[in-house]
């Protein structure tokens, strides 16, 4: 069953299409992924599912979140979801489980209910020991995993987060992939938007990739990758690559790609891309497997990390 569908939906601002003609479903109990660079439109998509943003009026299309118009039902969506915006918007003249507090009156909560679930929330996201501690002292990490507790509070069916990695360091990035998870994995639906293709391919079920307010594809990651791009690549700058491979002949199942300053050459057969290392001639290169940013190049020509 789907708890968001999304049909046909467009969003313009100053006639710049940021989200268009888009369409999809997010599975209950799945984690779905809208991965794209800056300015793909990921954070206007996520704002019109969570009510904070309104459609073009004269789009056709149709969004529902566990059946409920965002455009007409924005609070009986916020009762069943939680949402962890791009910018941690905590109040600094709050401590930490001040914070939350406040967000559990909101919600209507009863004072022992919410010390309880607040206690249990910063425990799940390792936080306990700052649960007296300013936001300022706060690192970027704890931030995140304190805006994460807060969407939390409301036991909430849904979890929308808006970049929850950005900007963090790989040892907490990696910590709240473990924690989105389990969430997961205990039956809340996530969506998620991303500019990492790693954090695409390790959290989420599905990902619909995205450029300038379109999609470009969606699917399974595994499956994205299968279908779409070959299992290894070289990559050398292309300076390099134009003075000591420039005209020569590559190996049958050698594909060669010029972008941002790199070449790259894709193969399935391994042995192929030892023949262009050999090509080099000394010169250093990378040789790696294939990702998503990789789908992404090669359906669009830029890389996911640039900004438009
Ligand atoms: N309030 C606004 N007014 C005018 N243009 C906007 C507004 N919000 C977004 N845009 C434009 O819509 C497009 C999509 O922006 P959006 O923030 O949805 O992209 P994004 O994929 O979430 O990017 P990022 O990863 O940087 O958050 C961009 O061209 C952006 O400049």
């Amino acid at each position: 069953m789907a708890v968001i569908s999304v049909s046909h939906i467009s969003k313009t601002f100053d006639r710049v299409c940021a989200v268009c003609d888009l369409s999809f479903a997010v599975e209950a109990g799945s984690c779905f992924g809208l991965l794209g660079p800056n300015g793909a439109g990921k954070t206007t998509m996520m704002k019109m599912i969570y009510g904070k943003a309104a459609r073009d009026k004269k789009c056709s299309g149709a969004i529902e979140v566990f059946g409920f118009d965002p455009a007409r039902d924005e609070l009986a969506i916020k009762y069943l979801s939680g949402v962890v915006p791009q910018e941690n918007n905590l109040d600094e003249e709050l401590n930490v489980v001040q914070n939350l507090l406040v967000y559990a009156k909101f919600y209507g909560l009863a004072r022992r209910v919410a010390r309880e679930r607040i206690e249990s929330l910063l425990a799940f996201l390792e936080l306990s020991e700052k649960a007296g501690s300013k936001i300022r002292e706060l690192s970027g990490g704890m931030k995140r995993r304190l805006v994460i507790a807060r969407a939390l509070l409301n036991e909430p069916r849904l979890l929308i987060l808006d970049e929850p990695t950005t900007g963090l360091d790989p040892q907490v990035r990696h910590l709240i992939w473990e924690k989105l998870r389990r969430l997961r994995n205990g039956g809340t639906t996530i969506l998620l938007t991303t500019h990492y293709m790693e954090e695409a391919f390790q959290i989420c079920d599905r990902v619909l990739i995205m450029d300038k307010g379109r999609k470009v594809m969606e699917d399974q990651p595994q499956r994205l990758m299968e279908q779409n791009i070959e299992r290894y690549v070289l990559e050398v700058s292309q300076e390099q690559a134009a003075a000591v491979i420039g005209g020569r002949e590559l190996p049958a199942a050698v594909r060669a790609d010029d972008a941002q300053g790199i070449s790259r050459f894709y193969s399935d057969d391994l042995d192929g891309l030892k023949v262009v290392a050999a090509m080099l001639d000394g010169h250093p290169y990378y040789l790696r497997q294939a990702n998503l940013e990789d789908v992404f190049l090669k359906a669009t020509g830029r890389a996911l990390n640039e900004k438009q």
